[in-house]
């Protein structure tokens, strides 16, 4: 028998330039839409009277794109969420994800240049209401010192120093859940909670992390991290006659210790998992 199913367009890359007198703006977006509901009949029979084609969904998105502008990724995908259950009997629910690559005005007020990181936003919206989590991809931090990591388990087969004084560096994706507006205050507190934790290990800059979120943004409920240790490790010269006081280092890209967690406020009820996944 037919098990849970869902159908949208995935990887909608849409452009949005505003117009302005003092130089223009720019939205850049991959916008993914997954809608479920009375559907069934066209997996089993291909009975389509239900489906609302994946290229409308497409040509939506740009027409809202131009009919509404976009404030922000949390509120175009809302609406457009929103859209799609209320304008379709046979939606019941809609989940629209978006990525936006960021970019940054340079000289002038046309030319603009693309920052590495990546900000996400998805909103589920069904009988149940509607769920927003937003959040960031591939933002990487380095901090040079102010990282230690020692006192861990010794085995045979454990060769790594302790150390007191050590790189740190990630490339963080974090999502947070809260009520649907938009906590931009949310990534500056990840940064800034990395740089001025004193870390014993990656794990409790992870926590310290999500708790400043959780501080700084009192509509954000829950914080969830998944931090590479993009490990630095100090190369080892003396077989040049050189020492090598914590200034050359060889940056591995492979393997990476993984690092994730959820960081929850105390005593707020936080709603199922809305990300469908197959
Ligand atoms: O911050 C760290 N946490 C670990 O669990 C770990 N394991 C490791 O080899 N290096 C590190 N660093």
């Amino acid at each position: 028998m037919l098990g849970s199913n869902q159908y949208g367009k995935a990887e909608i890359r849409i452009v949005r330039v505003d117009r302005r007198p003092g130089g223009d703006e720019l939205t850049d977006l991959n916008v993914s839409v997954a809608l479920r509901g009375d559907l069934a009949a066209s997996h089993l029979t291909g009975d389509n009277s239900n489906v609302l084609p994946t290229d409308t969904q497409k040509n939506t998105v740009y027409a809202f794109a131009r009919q509404h502008g976009i404030d922000s990724i949390e509120s175009f995908a809302q609406r457009l969420a929103e859209h799609f259950v209320a304008s379709q009997e046979s939606i019941r629910e809609a989940r629209v994800s978006i990525e936006q690559y960021l970019w940054r005005k340079v000289d002038g007020n046309h030319t603009f240049e693309r920052t590495a990181e990546t900000r996400t936003a998805t909103v589920h919206h069904g009988p149940h209401g509607t769920q927003t989590v937003s959040g960031v991809r591939d933002l990487v931090l380095l901090k040079t010192t102010d990282s230690e990591f020692h006192g861990f388990v010794k085995d045979r087969y454990t060769t790594l120093p302790e150390t007191a004084d050590r790189i740190l560096a990630t490339s963080v994706n974090a999502t947070w859940r809260h009520d649907g507006a938009d906590p931009g205050a949310a990534k500056r507190a990840l940064v800034e909670a990395f740089a001025d934790t004193h870390s014993l290990a990656l794990q409790q800059t992870l926590y310290g992390m999500g708790s400043r979120v959780l501080e700084r943004c009192p509509e954000v409920v829950e914080v969830k991290l998944s931090l590479p240790n993009k490990h630095h490790f100090l190369v080892d010269l003396t077989p040049f006659g050189l020492d090598n006081p914590n200034e050359v280092y060889y940056a591995a890209d492979r393997p990476y210790g993984l690092i994730e967690g959820v960081v929850r406020r105390d005593g707020v009820e936080v709603p199922e998992e809305v990300v469908w996944s197959f």
